[in-house]
């Protein structure tokens, strides 16, 4: 799948752009605020919904205007569209019509981001990482959704129960019988989608040369005792819940852990090792859903700024395989181009934007040599 034309208004400090996107790798280069990572999230919210950096769309619609419009056409004529207002009102539409949920907007266009704050995956909360295998369940089963959403309901309602304090148990059985009804469905796809992932991800770190990353095991939690059914386990720790005020396990609590010969990895790997784990792991999430969907669109910001050159070589080899289309952005074409340009057709030949205080504009295809960018 990939991005044939976008189309934006009002979205942080770009006012408004039509851009033709090619195949391959689509790069945005500009000074420090000129609207690079706008852009890119503005695509993220065409494919979510939501912003990659703020949770509250009124900081995302520009200053002064009511109103933010993406609009994007992909290479197999559909047509997404999102809107934004100020008043927290929106509106979602695929192929013309009004969708009720973004997660129909993912399906269409499964998206990968690579920014400084995809490296947060080992150091950050359990559900940083959850995400990243939810994200590949979603892509590659397509009734994990709905398990999900009803699990979520029923844990809402359950932890709703507790709050209270004093009930019946029978009232929290309802729930936890719906929790373990959704709860192991999620979690036998996680589990089988897990098993996949780690093959992919010791592949793709096979490939790196003499690595401290070679040592790197990753392995799945699904959020409760290994040798108990989730309805039994909900039983076993309704004490406690109720009182804590919340369910503690379960399905929702599910995290991968990342480890280097029994050590966590994040207190034993450089931080660049980190960022190049967190790079193959969305390789491989981008991988499994390439082969059992279809392949995904990378986001990518910044890339010299968190990888060394051979890294960058080799992440952008990585994404040429298993991407349709990548939008990079960078401060100087140079540096920006460098990765794409050892690629194979497409990826050596990129569609080149020039970004500057909001306004991005089309440019040919500069030579290697030294450009000159200004107007
Ligand atoms: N709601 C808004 N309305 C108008 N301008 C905004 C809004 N939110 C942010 N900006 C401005 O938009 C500009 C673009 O920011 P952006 O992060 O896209 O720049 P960038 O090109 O990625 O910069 P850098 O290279 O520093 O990361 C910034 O000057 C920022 O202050």
């Amino acid at each position: 799948m990939s991005l044939t034309r976008l189309l934006l208004s009002h979205f942080r400090n770009i006012d408004s752009a039509d851009l033709s996107l090619g195949v391959g790798a689509n790069l945005f280069c500009g000074a420090n605020g000129s609207g690079k990572t706008s852009l890119l999230e503005a695509v993220h919210m065409l494919a979510t919904g939501r912003s990659f950096r703020s949770r509250q769309h009124q900081s995302v619609i520009q200053r002064d205007q009511e109103e933010l419009t993406v609009f994007g056409q992909l290479d197999n004529g559909f047509t997404l569209g999102v809107e934004r207002r100020r008043d927290g009102t929106g509106r979602i539409r695929i192929n013309q019509a009004s969708a009720e949920s973004s997660s129909q907007l993912a399906s269409c266009l499964p998206l990968q981001v690579i920014n400084s704050d995809s490296f947060s995956a080992l150091d950050g909360g359990p559900g940083v990482r959850r995400r990243l295998l939810d994200w590949t369940v979603f892509h590659v089963e397509h009734r994990y959704a709905h398990e999900w959403k009803s699990y979520q309901t029923a844990l809402r309602q359950r932890n709703a129960l507790l709050r209270r304090g004093k009930i019946a148990t029978d009232q929290l059985l309802v729930w936890e019988q719906r929790m373990a009804y959704s709860g192991s469905f999620v979690d036998q796809w996680r589990a089988e989608v897990f098993e996949e992932l780690r093959s992919h991800l010791g592949a793709l770190i096979g490939e790196l040369p003499e690595s401290p990353l070679a040592g790197v095991d990753m392995s799945y939690r699904r959020g409760w005792r290994k040798e108990s059914q989730l309805l039994e386990a909900l039983a076993q720790s309704r004490e406690g819940d109720l009182a804590q005020g919340h369910t503690r396990i379960g399905p929702h609590r599910a995290d991968l852990r990342f480890a280097v010969e029994g050590e966590v990895a994040y207190n034993i790997l450089s931080r660049g090792q980190q960022k190049m784990l967190v790079c193959a792991l969305r390789t491989a999430m981008a991988e499994l859903v390439q082969q059992r969907r279809e392949k995904p669109v990378f986001l990518v910001d910044d890339l010299p700024s968190e990888l060394d050159e051979e890294n960058q070589q080799r992440f952008a080899l990585w994404v040429s395989r298993c991407a349709s289309q990548v939008l990079v952005t960078g401060i100087e074409w140079e540096t920006t181009s460098r990765p794409w340009l050892q690629l194979d057709f497409p990826w050596n030949s990129p569609t080149v934007f020039h970004v500057e205080h909001g306004r991005i504009s089309a440019r040919q295809h500069p030579p290697a040599s030294k450009v000159e960018w200004s107007e």
